[in-house]
């Protein structure tokens, strides 16, 4: 798992913030209190340490000798003091801190609890640095690593967009106006968004200063995010990744909510929809069928009106967890809505299909819903559609007549 390392000798105020922030990620925090134990700390175990929060006055290293300890271990680090001091500022960006704040009750522990996050993040992802001094891109790199988030490098259009395809955690790019070859860099970034929206990848242009500025124009209107002057500080370059990450974080958050059912946290018809392309188009190609089951329990209009819409909730719920147990992983389970649900399987002959319906069937019957007294006998029905066609929807519609049938004929039943 991975951690916090907090360096304090009074931990209780940071740590009560970051405990908060564990609701959402999951880390574990290990605390050190003196110059000794963090030596003894990071001879032994520092392998999972993402960042590391110090008291810049720490017991036996007033000097901030911590600093330089953690820096050798190549650990991002945000460094706290009681008092704001420039002269301890400028010597810790000098040193490759990535940041120095003031540490009072609720004053920054908001943007450290958003620096934390996001050098949490940056782990899962990379950066490109795409200029033509190889200089510079080291000396970027460096500070981004000291941020956390680790690069690749590309000094011209080919292999920055060749990058680009084979390595999909990039979600940053960092574009200089003067790339090796033809193009610029402000045309780069148009070629970049043919293929990569601004929703899915990150691009920040870098212009030099004293330039025009209607070249920084330029690139916000062929697709930027954003731009940066050279020469920059390091404060200003993380500021500017973290906001352009932090846009992209919402919008994927947002396109995963927007394909979840909220109360089985099953997938959607959406994701169905967009979902069963990719596992239609491997079946046509493999020319293997797929099994594609409409799933509906039995009167739960009477659960509903017996029990009320909060136990129907929760039968709901209940039969969404079976539904997860019976499949694999990769598996397409999908609420269609009420209390019809969907499977698309692929890989499976149709006797192996019929075995794990039936088998489900009547787990189903014999379990019955218990929770708190009530006990209900749940039953379902299913109809399978067992074959490949070029669209969900025609499947969907050929399992839905079987379920028709399966209802006609007596329900907890699969019919094919
Ligand atoms: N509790 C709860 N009920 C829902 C939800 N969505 C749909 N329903 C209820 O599901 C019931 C479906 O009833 P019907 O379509 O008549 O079907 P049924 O009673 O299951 O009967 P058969 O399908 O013919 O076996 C309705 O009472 C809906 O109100 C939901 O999210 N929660």
């Amino acid at each position: 798992m991975k951690k916090i390392l907090l360096i304090e000798d009074n931990p209780q105020l940071l740590k009560s913030k970051i405990e908060e922030l564990r609701k959402n990620f999951s880390y574990s925090i290990d605390t050190v209190e003196t110059f000794a134990q963090l030596q003894d700390y990071l001879t032994k175990n520092n392998e999972n340490v993402f960042i590391a929060l110090l008291d810049y006055f720490l017991d036996g290293a007033m000097e901030g000798q911590s600093v330089d300890l953690l820096l050798e271990h190549k650990i991002p680090t945000i460094v706290y003091t009681q008092e704001y001091s420039t002269e301890i500022r400028e010597v810790l960006l000098d040193k490759c801190v990535f940041e120095y704040l003031i540490k009072k009750p609720n004053t920054d522990l908001l943007y450290s609890t958003r620096l934390i996050e996001r050098v949490y993040k940056n782990d899962f992802i990379k950066a490109l640095i795409v200029d033509g001094s190889e200089s510079f891109r080291n000396k970027l790199a460096g500070s981004l690593q000291q941020f956390g988030l680790a690069s690749l490098q590309s000094s011209d259009a080919k292999t920055t967009l060749e990058l680009l395809k084979t390595h999909s955690d990039i979600q940053v790019v960092l574009i200089d106006l003067d790339i090796s070859g033809d193009i610029q860099g402000v045309e780069l970034v148009e070629d970049i968004r043919e293929h990569f929206p601004s929703t899915m990848l990150g691009v920040l242009g870098m212009t030099p200063h004293g330039y025009n500025s209607q070249l920084s124009i330029e690139f916000l209107k062929k697709g930027a995010n954003d731009f940066i002057t050279k020469p920059f500080v390091k404060e200003q370059l993380n500021l500017r990744i973290m906001q352009v990450l932090e846009m992209l974080d919402t919008i994927q958050e947002k396109n995963i909510e927007a394909t979840i059912d909220p109360l089985t946290q099953l997938k959607n018809r959406r994701a169905l929809e967009v979902e069963s392309k990719v596992l239609i188009q491997s079946a046509l190609i493999a020319n293997s069928p797929l099994s594609v089951a409409m799933i509906d329990i039995d009167h739960f209009k009477a659960v509903n009106d017996t029990f009320g819409h909060d136990v129907g909730d929760d039968v709901l719920k209940w039969i969404s967890e079976i539904l997860k147990s019976n499949f694999r992983k990769k598996d397409l389970i999908v609420r269609n809505g009420g209390e019809e649900f969907c499977v698309v399987l692929d890989d499976l002959s149709l006797e192996k299909a019929i075995d794990i319906f039936e088998k489900m069937i009547r787990q189903i019957e014999s379990k019955s819903y218990e929770n708190d007294g009530v006990i209900i006998n749940v039953t379902v029905s299913i109809g399978l559609f067992h074959g490949i066609k070029n669209d969900i929807k025609s499947m969907l519609s050929l399992a839905d007549k079987k379920l028709y049938l399966a209802k006609k004929n007596g329900r907890n039943q699969l019919v094919l």
